[in-house]
């Protein structure tokens, strides 16, 4: 294959991840030329290019190398691991995402007795990941047969094609729809950042490297929000007390008002009115809370 200067990352053309990994590179500074009907979108200003496609497809493009990076779910990655094996192309999750988030779970018919793993023996379980599903059936020593389904897995025990289902579960809406209950997960998953085991030895492991470290800040700071607020000295303690996780708050003088302090936090998650309320409660006012847009240790 010819060699490549620039990076090609390779995310899903239409779907649940598509909006999401796109905000994410964007965060990263990433910019792409609109082609989004075409399979190719051409990197503006970092010499990192997109590929559109199926995201079934992904794992299988990096491990060629046709694409140096993927963004896809937890699910089709291992989905892919198991299916090629130890020792193909070996993929690793270089990073979680923090989106696109559900699990593989087992679920039977509402009605039927289910207490262990073992009660599946002998039945037919559908699924699209036929991998993951051996592999747990192995582990959990269970004589079970697997039905291969691409989709619609959920009505196989109304067609009677298959007694069991092991299929992906968010709300489990799906489920209850199809009067069917979950019983065991297999795998929890959200989107990742998947890539080889080992970095190119080019200018392409430069600049993952680079954006690994972007990738780092943005999902970082994107659950994080900077407290602001004003507090005497004498409250300053029960204030601080009551500060959601994160860094040692800064304090600043307030001009004019010596008996003050202005205290500023970062926060590691979203700051709730309730949490507010009672660090008002301590002692503070003049509260703001802000979202961090970027964030360079
Ligand atoms: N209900 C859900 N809620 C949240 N995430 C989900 C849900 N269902 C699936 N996902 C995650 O989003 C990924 C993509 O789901 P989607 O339904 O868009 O895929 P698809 O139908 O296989 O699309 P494609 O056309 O790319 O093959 C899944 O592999 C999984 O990781
Ligand atoms: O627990 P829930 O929130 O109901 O989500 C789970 C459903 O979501 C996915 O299907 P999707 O909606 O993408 O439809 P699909 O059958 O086209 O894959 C998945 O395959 C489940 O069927
Ligand atoms: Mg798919």
């Amino acid at each position: 294959m010819k060699p490549r200067d620039r990076l090609r990352i390779a995310m899903q053309k239409s779907g649940r991840l598509t909006e999401p990994a796109l905000d994410l590179l964007n965060r990263c500074g990433l910019t792409f030329r609109q082609s989004r009907d075409k399979l190719f979108c051409f990197g503006e200003g970092e010499p990192v290019d997109l590929l559109l496609v199926r995201d079934d497809d992904i794992p299988g493009l990096i491990a060629q190398g046709v694409c140096d990076l993927g963004i896809v779910g937890r699910n089709v990655l291992n989905e892919f691991r198991g299916v090629v094996g130890d020792g193909a192309a070996t993929l690793t999750e270089w990073r979680p995402l923090g989106f696109g988030r559900c699990r593989l779970s087992i679920a039977v018919p509402q009605d039927m007795d289910y207490s262990q793993p073992q009660d599946l023996s002998g039945l037919r379980i559908a699924t699209s990941y036929p991998g993951l599903l051996n592999q747990w059936l192995k582990e959990k020593n269970v004589d079970a047969a697997v039905v291969t389904l691409a989709g619609s897995v959920e009505i196989a025990p109304k067609l009677g094609t298959a007694e069991v289902i092991c299929d992906l579960v968010q709300s489990g809406g799906t489920l209850i729809a199809n009067q069917l209950r979950e019983t065991d997960v297999l795998l929890q998953s959200e989107a990742v950042l998947a890539g080889p085991d080992a970095l190119p030895s080019d200018e392409r492991g430069d600049m993952i490297e680079l954006l690994l470290k972007r990738l780092d800040g943005v999902i970082q700071v994107r659950e994080s929000r900077l407290l602001l607020l004003q507090t005497s000295r004498t409250s300053l303690d029960a204030v601080t007390r009551l500060l959601p996780g994160g860094p040692q708050p800064t304090l600043l003088p307030v001009a004019g008002q010596p008996d003050q302090l202005m205290l500023q936090a970062l926060c590691a998650g979203e700051v709730s009115w309730r949490q507010l309320e009672e660090i008002k409660k301590a002692g503070a006012r003049e509260m703001f809370v802000l979202p961090v847009e970027k964030m360079l240790a």
